[in-house]
């Protein structure tokens, strides 16, 4: 089936949702939870400047969605698409905004058929109020499945506006950007640090080398090329360049929310349980996760297991 390509349904109508409804290059139109009715358009702000963009609504008549953006939470995933399963094309394309990997054991029990993009997102975005969104950084979106160019309608999705890309290797960027996350966001969520503590903090450093190491073996394993720098080095790279913020999972620690370790920590363990790799390390940081209450921390940061 042609994708209609005079709209984009986008499930989840988060910070990352309402970001992506301003950068579609035609309307966004929300799925939203049953019930729930969104506005004629939401309003983009930065630094710089505030706007209002038009969001269009699906005709009550209309082909099932060839294309679809996912901007829920991990965990969210299969209850959101739930209730839209009748009007989804069994093949439908679906660009997966999510943190961490895992997204074909969320999605195809679902809809086996689907044709699943990945996306590596660095733009950071929050809501001021249901459907008003602030820019917060302005990063890149980069997406593909393997393919070395866009088919239709994600070739008028990349645009250099917004820093939007089609990657062939995205594959290769995805995982590189899962084994960051795996490293800086269990370390800070459970020592309440900013990401720049754990190139300032010995006892934090202490976890870099065991970590990174448990992380490359998964990588080398899967045949996934290791960055050029070695892990350790890309992390702190990536710790430095974001040495003020506080990691997503910190954040959602802090704000009693539920963290998307699963998606992050937990594809590597499975992946490594799948191989017979022995991970000690990242298996006692996803427990902590799963066992210190919401909102504390580990204090005395402890030293890293073995
Ligand atoms: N925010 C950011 O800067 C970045 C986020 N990401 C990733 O993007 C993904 C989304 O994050 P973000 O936008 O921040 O999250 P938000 O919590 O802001 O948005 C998630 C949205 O999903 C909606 N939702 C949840 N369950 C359902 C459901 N059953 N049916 C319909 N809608 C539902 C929520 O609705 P409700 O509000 O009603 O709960 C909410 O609008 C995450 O995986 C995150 O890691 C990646 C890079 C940057
Ligand atoms: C790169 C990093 C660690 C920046 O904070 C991030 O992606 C996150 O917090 O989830």
């Amino acid at each position: 089936m042609a994708p209609n390509t005079t709209l984009w349904p986008i499930l989840g109508a988060g910070s990352m949702g309402c970001l992506l409804a301003c950068m579609t290059p035609q309307p966004a139109s929300f799925l939203l939870r049953p019930g729930q009715s969104a506005p004629n358009h939401i309003i983009y702000t930065n630094d710089q400047r505030e706007h209002q963009v038009t969001l269009g609504s699906l005709p009550d008549r209309h082909p099932p969605l060839s294309h679809l953006i996912l901007a829920c939470k991990t965990y969210d995933t299969q209850a959101a698409l739930e209730p839209w399963l009748p009007i989804i094309a069994p093949d439908c394309q679906i660009l997966c905004l999510q943190n961490g990997m895992g997204h074909e054991e969320r999605i195809l029990p679902l809809l086996p058929k689907a044709q699943i993009l990945y996306a590596s997102m660095t733009h950071g975005a929050y809501r001021l109020a249901p459907f008003s969104v602030f820019h917060a950084g302005q990063g890149q979106l980069l997406f593909g499945n393997g393919h070395p160019t866009p088919s239709t309608p994600w070739q008028q999705l990349c645009s250099e506006q917004w820093a939007i890309h089609w990657r062939a290797d995205i594959h290769t960027l995805l995982w590189h950007k899962l084994a960051v996350n795996a490293v800086i966001n269990p370390l800070t969520a459970l020592s309440g640090e900013t990401n720049g503590q754990l190139l300032q903090q010995p006892r934090l450093q202490a976890w870099l080398l065991p970590l990174c190491r448990e992380i490359e073996s998964v990588l080398i394993t899967l045949s996934i090329p290791l960055p050029q720098q070695g892990l350790q080095q890309l992390v702190g790279q990536v710790a430095q360049a974001t040495s003020a913020n506080r990691s997503s999972m910190l954040q959602d620690r802090q704000a009693k929310r539920r963290t998307e370790v699963d998606a992050i920590l937990g594809h590597l363990l499975r992946q490594g349980q799948l191989h017979g790799l022995q991970l000690p390390t990242c298996s006692w940081l996803a427990q902590q996760l799963q066992i210190l209450p919401a909102g504390k921390f580990l204090t005395p940061w402890p030293l890293p297991p073995g």
